[in-house]
């Protein structure tokens, strides 16, 4: 079961790594489209399963904006995959691991269609050649993701890392991908996040340690700034 790619991303703005209610309804809140709940392990923002149940539960509660609840996962199984997803409302399934290509349709294959499968590429030099590579090799293998989040490469951690991309590159390469939708993350911040999209003419951002006053705890002045710097970022784009 494969599925094209659509050219528009699932969401604007996605803040990743909340691990508290009150965090979450600041996000939805300040308009964020969609909100990041990490389930590996070794992150510093992990969130448990059931208290990932709870925050959902209790935060649409509280608020009545929709967000896009997104699953992080890293090297996780198809069936640790899916029990998050039969237990947690996730829409979106983000792998951020060094998963085989083949694993978006397996997981798609697993949770059924309406999860959209993001695929985080986490890009080692100033060029998205390794992004085309992976898609290419994902397209013979009838595993393309509905949107791939490009990220910087940390050699000891696989994300939340706060370390940028080359903006100006990700502008170059922007056409080898294609219709394929391209979220940039990578140490955005609410100071940076407008020339981020400027300089490099995506139309999705997403961010986890730049609206942090610790990892995991999200300063909610932070989370505004960054939503109103991308949407005015977007805006100019026309
Ligand atoms: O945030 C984490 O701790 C993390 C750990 C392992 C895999 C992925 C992780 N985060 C996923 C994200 O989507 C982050 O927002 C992305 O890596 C950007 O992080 P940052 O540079 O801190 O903005």
């Amino acid at each position: 079961m494969n599925r094209p790619p659509s050219a528009s991303p699932p969401f604007a703005v996605k803040i990743c790594g909340i691990t508290r209610v009150d965090d979450a309804v600041a996000a939805i809140e300040a308009g964020v489209d969609a909100i990041g709940l990490n389930f590996y392990g070794k992150s510093k923002r992990y969130i448990p399963l059931d208290a990932a149940r709870q925050l959902v539960t209790e935060s649409m509660a509280r608020s009545a904006r929709r967000v896009l609840w997104t699953g992080v996962f890293v090297n996780a199984s198809v069936d640790e995959i899916a029990e998050h997803v039969q237990r947690v409302p996730l829409d979106i399934v983000q792998l951020h691991g060094d998963e085989p290509p083949e694993m978006v349709r397996l997981v798609r294959e697993r949770v059924g269609s309406t999860v959209r499968v993001l695929r985080a590429v986490r890009v080692s030099q100033k060029s998205l050649a390794e992004v085309a590579d992976y898609l290419e090799v994902a397209r013979r293998a009838n595993s393309e993701p509905d949107a791939v989040l490009v990220d910087a490469h940390a050699t000891e951690e696989y994300g939340g890392t706060g370390k940028q991309l080359d903006w100006t590159s990700v502008h170059r390469d922007l056409a080898i991908l294609g219709s394929m939708p391209l979220i940039l993350a990578g140490g955005l911040t609410p100071e940076n996040v407008g020339v981020a999209i400027a300089t490099s003419g995506v139309q999705s951002v997403d961010t986890a340690s730049g609206v942090e006053e610790a990892p995991g705890v999200k300063n909610h002045e932070k989370m505004r700034h960054f939503l109103s710097e991308s949407r005015r970022a977007f805006a100019l784009q026309g």
